[in-house]
């Protein structure tokens, strides 16, 4: 298969595959062409597809070429026009033909919309996309800013090791501050302008491309590289020392047991000397990635309180266990799909050409000889969610089929089931909360649905902890669970509490607006008083004592990889996993 077949189908399955765009590329058993001209070829091709995407529409190739698809026309009209090498294949290919076919229209249509943006030579037109400065904003949709936002950089205060008016004296000593997370979003990499967020405490919002990777702060701890969402579950568990242990159950790489770490150190603080301590208990069933746990907590100076179960499954801890006794709260934010992330940093959005219309109003006639409909699309999200690219004869399937996909989602939600159930059979836990950055019902509502109905949630005592309970910057967040989800299921699990007041106690994060998070959930779980009660009371260990929900054969997941690929960590400079 030729190097643009294979770009293509990584860029097609971007959106349902899990682990950074570097990790996919690079761990594939299935590349032909070299790791890293394949990861050239998307990651440049990507950069600059909001200009490709209105030169090849302007151009009208995809109305006379059956063998293009969009992603193929982004990707080759890349190498023609800006590659210096031009396109790598040889002179017969189908698509070196198809492309060069248009050179000259592509080329001109190309030189016509860098000097309508002002650019006297390509060189000044590359400095500026290369510095993010070319905003695909203002390529797009005439500047429509309200159909897409791009990603700040979130970035959370570690106030184990500093505090938010430190590091404004410091490190952003510079910066403006703005009330409108909007003006961050839309700021340039050199742009000092700073938000301060109103949901999560201590957290920030820089412009999407900003470095401070290599700052004094990120360096030694202070500050910590976390997408605003990804701080809700550990804001929403709100844990109270001397309420017991937190076991922080997937733990890697660490985001949310710093988090925790430093929500219990800020309490203690404000109480008196003597409040009762409390720990971490950090699981981490892959001892590559448990390493990288190891050095997030020591870097946040959370090594006293963080107790890390290298190498260890969640799943075995037994939760009758002397040791698992005092556990009162649980943070799970298992493997998903990782189908709400964006903005990794290798990942720049990509745009893609419209299909041209035809008589009946739709998109795409131009099939290639496997007929299949091909929608219409603009923007970033459809177009990497779509699965219905037209594929040149002979040449493998480049989308990911609805079935698999279903296949996939039912075998990771079963996992986190058997997570959370576990999770819920600790007898004197008090509060658990559930999260993924998946956007999918099936890993959010439906987990936390099918949980509720459970036999070990009733015995336990465990409902949803309601939106007029959480912390005030839950209860503020305005975008809540999918209520036709939760409704959908009533029936089917017999579930006899309220469905609303579980859609209203979720939380969801979109991606793509101008909240600037990715796509995330989260829940909380509590227990009511009097379970709670019998349980500290040692009656409910007595009865229930030697239960566990998790026993028998772990569900086979084929999701998020986790593999841990972006995360620059300070100390050794090692390059390990982003995660959100
Ligand atoms: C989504 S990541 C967690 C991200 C982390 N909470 C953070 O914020 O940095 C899921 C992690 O859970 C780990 N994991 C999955 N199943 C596990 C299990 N049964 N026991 C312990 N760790 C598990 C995976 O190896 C992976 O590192």
């Amino acid at each position: 298969m030729s190097l643009y077949y294979e770009a293509a189908s990584i860029l097609a399955n971007t959106a349902s595959s899990g682990g950074s765009l570097k990790s996919r590329i690079y761990n594939s058993k299935h590349l032909k062409s070299k790791p890293a001209q394949v990861f050239a070829l998307v990651t440049e091709a990507t950069r600059w597809s909001a200009v490709l995407k209105e030169v090849v529409e302007r151009s009208g190739i995809l109305k006379d070429e059956r063998k293009l698809t969009p992603i193929l026309a982004v990707l080759l009209s890349h190498d023609l026009i800006l590659s210096k090498s031009g396109i790598a294949a040889p002179n017969n290919h189908v698509l070196k033909l198809a492309i060069l076919r248009h050179k000259a229209r592509l080329n001109a249509e190309f030189t016509k919309l860098r000097l309508k943006r002002g650019f006297p030579s390509v060189v000044a037109f590359r400095s500026s996309i290369e510095a993010g400065q070319s905003s695909e904003l203002d390529v797009l949709n005439g500047g429509d800013e309200t159909t897409t936002h791009e990603h700040p950089r979130w970035i959370r205060v570690n106030t184990i090791k500093s505090t938010v008016e430190k590091q404004l004296e410091t490190t952003f000593k510079d910066y403006q501050q703005c009330d409108d997370i909007c003006q961050v979003g839309q700021a340039s990499a050199t742009d000092k302008v700073i938000h301060i967020d109103k949901n999560i405490p201590n957290l920030l919002a820089l412009p999407p491309r900003a470095d401070f990777s290599k700052s004094q702060a990120y360096q030694a701890g202070e500050i910590v590289f976390q997408d605003k969402a990804s701080c809700f579950p550990a804001c929403l568990l709100d844990p109270q020392p001397g309420e017991g242990d937190v076991i922080d159950a997937c733990a890697a790489p660490g985001n949310k047991t710093t988090h925790l770490a430093a929500l219990l150190d800020e309490r203690c603080k404000t109480k008196s000397n003597n409040a009762e301590r409390s720990d971490i208990v950090a699981f981490e069933r892959d001892s590559r990635r448990a390493d990288i746990l190891q050095k997030m907590v020591g870097l946040a100076g959370a090594d006293d309180t963080v107790a890390i179960r290298a190498g260890q499954d969640f799943l075995r801890a037994i939760p009758s266990s002397n040791e698992m006794q005092n556990v009162g709260y649980l943070l799970l934010d298992p493997s998903c799909s990782g189908s709400g992330i964006v903005g990794r940093d290798d990942t720049p959005a990509l745009f893609l050409p419209s299909l041209p219309a035809t008589a009946n109003g739709t998109g795409g006639s131009n099939l290639g000889s496997k007929k299949r409909k091909r929608k219409q699309t603009s923007t970033v999200e459809s177009a990497q969610l779509d699965k219905t690219e037209s594929v040149p004869e002979n040449e493998p399937e480049i989308s990911q089929s609805e079935e698999a996909l279903k296949t996939r989602l039912a075998s990771l939600s079963a996992f986190q089931l058997k997570l959370l159930l576990h999770a819920m059979s600790f007898p004197s836990a008090r509060e658990i909360t559930y999260s993924t950055c998946s956007i999918h019902t099936e890993e959010n509502e439906g987990v936390v649905m099918k949980a509720l109905a459970s036999t070990v949630a009733r015995e336990a005592g465990w409902r949803i902890l309601k939106r007029e309970q959480q912390v005030d910057g839950m209860k503020k967040w305005h975008i809540r669970g999918e209520l036709s989800a939760c409704e959908a299921l009533k029936e089917e699990l017999a579930f006899e509490g309220d469905e609303r007041e579980v859609a209203e106690g979720c939380i969801r994060c979109e991606k793509g607006t101008k909240e600037g998070t990715m796509g995330f959930f989260v829940a909380g779980f509590v227990r009511s008083s009097s379970v709670l009660a019998e349980a500290l009371d040692g009656s409910y260990n007595q009865v229930h004592g030697g239960e566990q929900a998790s026993q028998g054969e772990e569900v086979e997941w084929e999701g998020f990889s986790d593999d841990g690929d972006g995360l620059q960590l300070p100390a050794s400079g090692e390059t390990e996993s982003q995660n959100p």
